[in-house]
């Protein structure tokens, strides 16, 4: 049976009077209102669900964007103001409501009035995730700051307060022995990505325990925004082992277990439990680390990354990004990059972030002289690292196995007028690097001694990256490197900073150098390439096609990483990159209706294709009622 008809409806809305509305009723659901809020050609979308339900479900809630056709058939009518407004009006009220707080909210990541946005922002994602999207993608360099750092490092701290509607998952040490079952509780049938995070090092911030689900939610919302992952198809997951975190422990609101943090094998227990539970629910889901504290990273990593689809984001996805801005400072000084190996990299921080761009920048600059063992090992001599207790060098008692690899020879290092222990600045005057990277978490550690030392570098053009987050714990700020420096450095942070107005007519330009630009193209690059594992090359291919996307004519301005309003035009080329990779070596097993023969064929403009065609886009569809 199929009904049809048109009713005019007294609107104020002159836009209403051309919806053409029409209703098929057939079998045991009805096909609902077509209307101007759903593209031509687009298939509906099936619920299970009516009225309050519907509203009261951020998937599918269209709230006041509701067609009259559609209230009707879902139950709906009465439960809204009668106005039917469109995407565009519904999305300039909020944005009146988000504005209120701009007036002094003009000077960055200083901004006053963060968190309040951040709320504003959250109780949309709550009640209408596709209006939510909509407003991030459409206002990304504006509210990544928020839902992502700096301001997502001070919602994790003040989460047992601002903690209104659970999202995501929680698996605790509580729940050992159950995991398998658990794992049903979550409502989608499928799950493309799982960023999870133990809580134990979030940001630079320390150990928050359970409040770290917040940064595993921030990185969801980039994939979405800027890989166009499906929000149905995404699950932050918090692991909660116990906190270390003294204040934490005896804070009567705290929402998290109390005791101390598993350890050991009890601990491994708890996160092979978690991984065997996801993947045997979703088996084609990629699992992302986070701010897992170094000590675990680097052995899960090492554990899981040949048997599951997973990676390290602050190991693996940061060393990609941080070539990609050390390739960008060589071409900066107007020098090829294949002269990458002969910078000289002081390094501050030792810990998962730092070690993992050591070990990635040594095989770079090894690939580059010849990819073979004496190269690998000539390759370490550019490398001083820093870190708590200063120079790491073979002297070093209980030395962490992973930063064995860089410790320097005391001898040679005696020769340089340097010792086991010598502070930051110390090593600066003596090395006179080209490029100071910092992943320390320490705000401020690049003091005016340090960048004083700097003076003496013997590049034409030293680099700073001040990469620790959030902002306060940026080693430095960009006033402070340029006003000591002048203008002829370059420079790039973790969190975001303004550029600095260099007062001769030129500007000091600050770059974000932050794995944003990787994750999400490595995640959705995995995904559509249907690679059973993220192996190194395609980590590298993701890497190099991000030093590639900035022009010649960029990079001499000290533009070395692109605008985050161009996240999403990256993320496909990084995504692209990954796939084209996975093919080569053979990893790629096809997704849906593309096998791996059809990708094996596909040339690198199609592939681009493809990934463009399969990015979900912030659109109501046209819902359809069906009983369970
Ligand atoms: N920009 C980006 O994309 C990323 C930034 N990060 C940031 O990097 C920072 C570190 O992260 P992880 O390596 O995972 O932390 P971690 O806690 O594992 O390592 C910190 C390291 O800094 C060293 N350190 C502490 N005090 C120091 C000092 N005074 N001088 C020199 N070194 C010192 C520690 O000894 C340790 O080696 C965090 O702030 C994090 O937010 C991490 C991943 C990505
Ligand atoms: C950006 C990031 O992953 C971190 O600071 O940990
Ligand atoms: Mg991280």
């Amino acid at each position: 049976m199929a009904i049809f008809w048109n009713r005019a409806r007294s609107s104020s809305s002159p836009l209403l009077q051309r919806i053409k509305r029409h209703v098929i009723t057939g079998g045991d659901y009805f096909i609902l209102s077509r209307s101007f809020t759903t593209l031509e050609g687009h298939r509906p979308t099936i619920v299970h669900k009516r009225s309050l339900d519907i509203l009261h479900d951020p998937w599918f809630n269209k709230g006041t964007a509701f067609s009259m056709t559609e209230r009707d058939r879902l139950d709906l009518r009465g439960l809204l103001p009668p106005n039917v407004v469109s995407p565009d009006v519904q999305i300039e009220r909020f944005m009146v409501d988000l504005k209120r707080l701009e007036v002094q909210a003009r000077d960055g990541p200083s901004d006053p009035n963060a968190l309040a946005k951040w709320r504003i922002l959250n109780r949309l994602h709550d009640r209408n995730e596709t209006m939510y999207y909509k407003v991030l993608i459409n206002n990304i360099e504006e509210y990544a700051p928020i839902v992502y750092t700096p301001t997502v490092g001070l919602v994790c701290q003040n989460y047992s307060g601002l903690f209104r509607r659970p999202r995501g998952m929680y698996f605790s040490a509580e729940d050992r022995g159950e995991m398998m079952s658990m794992v049903y509780n979550w409502p989608a049938e499928q799950v493309d990505m799982i960023v999870v995070t133990d809580g134990s090092r979030i940001l630079g911030l320390g150990d928050l325990g359970v409040q770290g689900i917040g940064i595993t939610i921030g990185k969801l919302d980039l994939y979405v925004a800027a890989a166009g992952i499906n929000p149905q198809r995404v699950l932050p997951v918090m692991i909660d082992v116990g906190t270390n975190n003294k204040k934490l422990l005896e804070d009567p609101l705290y929402l998290g277990l109390q005791q101390h943090r598993l350890d050991g094998d009890d601990y491994l227990a708890v996160i092979d439990e978690f991984m065997e539970a996801v993947f045997t629910r979703w088996p084609n889901v990629i699992v992302q680390f986070e701010d897992f504290q170094s000590k675990w990273a680097f052995k899960l990593l090492q554990r899981y990354r040949t048997t599951y689809r997973m990676f390290n984001d602050d190991v693996q996805g940061t060393a990609g990004v941080a070539i990609a801005g050390l390739l960008g400072a060589v071409r900066a000084q107007g020098r090829p990059m294949i002269d990458f190996p002969k910078q000289k990299i002081v390094v501050a921080g030792a810990g998962s972030a730092g070690i993992g761009v050591l070990n990635a920048a040594r095989k770079t600059m090894a690939r580059m002289l010849g990819n073979n063992e004496v190269a690998f090992q000539s390759a370490k001599s550019q490398f001083w690292v820093v870190d708590a207790k200063g120079l790491i060098t073979e002297g070093r008692e209980n030395i962490d196995p992973d930063a064995l690899p860089f410790a320097r020879n005391l001898k040679e290092m005696d020769r340089q007028g340097l010792r086991e222990g010598a502070s930051l600045a110390e090593v600066v005057k003596q090395v006179k690097p080209d490029v100071l990277l910092g992943l320390s978490a320490v705000g401020g550690l690049f003091s005016n001694e340090v960048l004083e030392a700097l003076k003496d570098s013997t590049s034409t053009r030293p680099a700073i990256f001040a990469m620790s987050n959030p902002t306060k714990n940026a080693e430095c700020t960009p006033d402070e490197a340029f006003s000591i420096l002048g203008d002829n450095i370059i420079f790039a942070s973790g969190s975001p900073f303004s550029n600095v107005d260099l007062g001769n007519g030129n500007i000091g330009h600050c770059n974000q150098g932050n794995n944003m630009y990787l994750f999400p193209g490595i995640g959705l690059g995995t995904l559509l390439s249907g690679s059973r594992i993220v192996s190194d090359g395609m980590l590298q291919a993701a890497a190099e096609r991000l030093a590639a996307y900035m022009s010649e004519e960029e990079v001499l301005k000290g533009i070395i990483f692109p605008s985050i309003s161009r996240i999403r035009d990256i993320t496909k080329e990084i995504a692209a990159a990954v796939i084209e990779e996975a093919v080569e070596e053979d990893l790629a097993e096809g997704y849906h209706e593309m096998d791996a023969r059809e990708l094996r064929k596909l040339s690198r403009d199609e592939i681009k294709e493809y990934v463009i065609n399969n990015m979900w886009n912030p659109e109501y569809p046209t819902l359809v009622y069906r009983k369970d």
